[in-house]
């Protein structure tokens, strides 16, 4: 090569320089501290990303430019604020559209899209346990679970899903009457045998990561008869209950078909309209082919 063609290969001033991003978040600081790790910091910067704390005592338009409006806040004062951002800034990506969000903040709107999928049986069956909604009025419970015929043992989740650490006090049912001693508004839904194990599918945009947890065991006939009563119970699938290592019935353990998870991913987000999110699913015990998701999470930790 002549020094003139080495020249002509230099990249021009234009394209040294690396398109800069700027990221302005809203998170609690809880989530700041989980998510924006120095690790994430650094790899962003070295990508030309930048983040920006949101500041709330100032108008959303007058701060940044933003190329991404990065956010887990809930509450109807933030929705509006964002909602006007967004028209006033088509160009801004904002992840996730708040509308989008807020179905997840209801069990069963959160729900709904996967049950009206159907996917094709190929792929192995995915839908979502029966439940039913209680608004209020725990009294009649017991009548409204015999009435739609749903099997017990049942979970009860509040019916709220915002974050709160309320929301994420479930209980498990083992008699019907007992469940009047419930707080509505709630979701009872039927507990599926799924031994003991689920798998979180992470959601990116595109990219997908599923992960093995662990989860409420089986529960049999004759704990069925043994036991009455409803047992509130912790969050088993936490990030520190991984399943990934453990020695575990291979027909357990096995991940579900990365084909499904794709299918379903790529649905789910086209439906929600969301980009950030995971899903809990879980395969029937003794099957190999049913799957059931029981909870999506918008903007997950690890
Ligand atoms: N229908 C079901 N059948 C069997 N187990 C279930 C069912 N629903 C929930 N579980 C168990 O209860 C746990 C918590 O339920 P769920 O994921 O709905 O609650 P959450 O508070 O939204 O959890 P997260 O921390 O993932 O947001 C699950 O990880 C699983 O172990
Ligand atoms: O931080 P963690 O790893 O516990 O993330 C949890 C996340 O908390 P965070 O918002 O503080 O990140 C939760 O959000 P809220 O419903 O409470 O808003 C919820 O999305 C869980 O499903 C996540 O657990 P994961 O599904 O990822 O195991
Ligand atoms: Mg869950
Ligand atoms: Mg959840």
């Amino acid at each position: 090569m002549s020094p003139c063609s080495i020249q002509t290969l230099q990249p021009s001033p234009q394209h040294q320089q690396q398109r800069q991003y700027v990221v302005g978040y809203a998170l609690t600081s809880k989530k700041v501290k989980s998510f924006l790790q120095p690790k994430l910091e650094g790899l962003a910067r070295n990508n030309g990303i930048s983040f920006v704390p949101i500041d709330h005592n100032r108008p959303l338009s007058d701060q940044g430019p933003f190329d991404v409006v990065l956010h887990k806040l809930t509450g109807r004062e933030w929705r509006q604020i964002l909602e006007e951002y967004r028209q006033i800034h088509p160009k801004v990506l904002v992840l996730d559209p708040p509308d989008a969000i807020k179905r997840l903040q209801n069990r069963q709107s959160m729900l709904q899209c996967v049950a009206d999928l159907n996917l094709s049986e190929f792929c192995g069956k995915v839908g979502v346990p029966r439940q039913l909604v209680i608004q209020r009025d725990a009294s009649s419970i017991p009548d409204f679970v015999a009435k739609a015929g749903l099997r017990l043992p049942l979970v009860a989740k509040p019916l709220v899903n915002d974050g709160s650490a309320k929301s994420h006090e479930l209980s498990l049912a083992y008699d019907r009457y007992s469940l009047q001693k419930l707080e509505p508004p709630l979701v009872l839904q039927e507990f599926v045998n799924h031994g003991g194990v689920l798998f979180k599918v992470f959601i990116v945009g595109e990219a997908i990561k599923v992960v093995r947890r662990f989860s409420l065991p089986n529960v049999t006939k004759r704990d069925l008869l043994s036991n009455a009563g409803v047992y509130r119970f912790p969050r088993v699938s936490c990030a520190a209950a991984s399943a990934d290592d453990a020695d575990l019935d291979p027909s357990v353990a096995e991940l579900p078909p990365r084909h499904l998870l794709e299918r379903l991913s790529k649905e789910l987000r086209q439906r929600l309209g969301l980009q950030l999110f995971n899903l809990d699913i879980i395969r029937e015990h003794g099957t190999m082919d049913r799957y059931y998701v029981i909870d999506i999470n918008y903007f997950p930790g690890k």
